[in-house]
């Protein structure tokens, strides 16, 4: 760890990169998983689970926290990592996509967002400087620019309104952080669908000389062609020497793409919500645990698995947990899923160390395969 922020390129294959941002409070080994603990926890995970699992860091939510328990309430507390008791770094979202994707949205304009909240309704107005300000109050390590996200498929005035709105917050956020050598402010690229409009927004966030940067405004239901397509045009047109951070994604055939496409930072909920849910990742692929032809199977989910949820527990029990609705089968499978989503990113680490990573993404494809 070190008293700055800094970020270490330490191999790269095709456009492939494994990296290190270190920072006070930890190192993030790139590519790096960061499971999602929106409202101060991974869901059905102790975090002392989800650190030995490999994530080095996690992620925390303006828009939940500051609805509950509240940003000044947390900082009263001693700040998020001691709320939650989680000593690593933590990147917090910004609250953009959250108001667009959970609450009533009331209105946008230059000066913020006004909003209801999906918890009371009460109303509440977020701009720019008052998201820096949260996160500031949360202690977060990592501060997402506050952007605005606008749902696709949109009018392209529509996007161009907004990416421009999102570049004229980016200024207003780095200003409003100010200068917290331990800590980042990264700035999120937006412009839809829309080649040039990516460019553009890529390009005037690299003049601002951020610590990071994310693609944001993906994997929000878009082809994973469409996504890929814009990280071709947004990847090259970022500094080489900063982490970028694709946000929401994904599923590991996302994952393995993306790491090819140039990124280096993934969050997606989908290992902790689909276990919740019955679906389990493994080596072989999916396994739905909700289906009945798993209600005799004795066999674990794979039995060379390090993690006790994939190599001690039959799939009829996984199978009987989740049928009924018993909180232990939701435990087990996002146990599993994140080990398996922590082991995925511990071979992409190391397959492009080893000058490999074409051959290691073909040979993971292939065994889903086999499942
Ligand atoms: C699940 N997909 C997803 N796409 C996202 C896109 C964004 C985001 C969070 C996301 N999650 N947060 C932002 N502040 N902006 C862009």
């Amino acid at each position: 760890m070190t008293e700055t922020f800094q970020f270490k390129l330490l191999a790269t294959d095709g456009r492939a990169r494994r990296g290190e941002v270190s920072m006070p409070r930890g190192t993030i080994r790139t590519p790096a998983f960061m499971p999602v603990g929106t409202v101060g926890t991974v869901k059905a995970m102790y975090l002392d689970q989800v650190r030995e699992l490999g994530a080095d860091i996690i992620l925390g939510n303006t828009y939940h926290l500051m609805l509950r328990p509240g940003a000044e309430r947390v900082a009263r507390l001693g700040g998020l990592h001691n709320f939650i008791r989680w000593e690593r770094p933590i990147l917090t979202d910004s609250g953009g996509f959250q108001v667009m994707s959970l609450s009533s949205l009331r209105k946008l304009n230059e000066q913020g967002v006004t909003f209801k909240s999906h918890v009371d309704g009460a109303l509440y107005h977020m701009s720019p400087e008052r998201s820096i300000e949260i996160q500031g109050l949360l202690d977060s390590d990592i501060q997402m620019q506050l952007d605005e996200c606008v749902a696709l498929p949109a009018e392209p005035d529509e996007i161009e309104r907004a990416m421009e709105m999102s570049l004229r917050w980016a200024e207003r956020c780095k200003v409003a952080f100010g200068d917290q050598p331990g800590k980042a402010m990264f700035g999120i690229v937006q412009g839809g669908d829309i080649p040039k409009l990516r460019e553009r927004s890529a390009l005037v966030l690299r003049d601002l000389d951020l610590k990071g940067y994310a693609v944001g405004g993906l994997a929000v239901g878009e082809p994973q062609e469409v996504m890929l397509d814009m990280l071709d045009v947004t990847c090259p047109a970022l500094p080489t020497e900063k982490p970028r951070y694709l946000m929401g994604v994904g599923t590991p055939d996302d994952i393995l793409k993306s790491v090819a496409h140039g990124i280096d930072m993934f969050d997606c909920v989908m290992p902790t919500r689909s276990g919740r849910h019955g679906l389990a990742f493994t080596r072989y692929g999916r396994i739905n645990l909700r289906n009945a032809r798993h209600a005799e199977d004795t066999r674990p989910l794979d039995e060379q698995s390090s993690c006790p949820a994939t190599r001690d527990y039959s799939r009829a029990y996984l199978h009987h947990l989740i049928r009924s609705n018993e909180s232990l089968g939701g435990m087990l499978l996002s146990w599993n899923n994140l080990a398996y989503y922590q082991e995925l990113m511990a071979g992409i680490r190391k397959a492009i160390e080893e000058g490999r990573y074409a051959d290691f993404m073909a040979e993971t494809q292939e065994n889903w395969k086999r499942g």
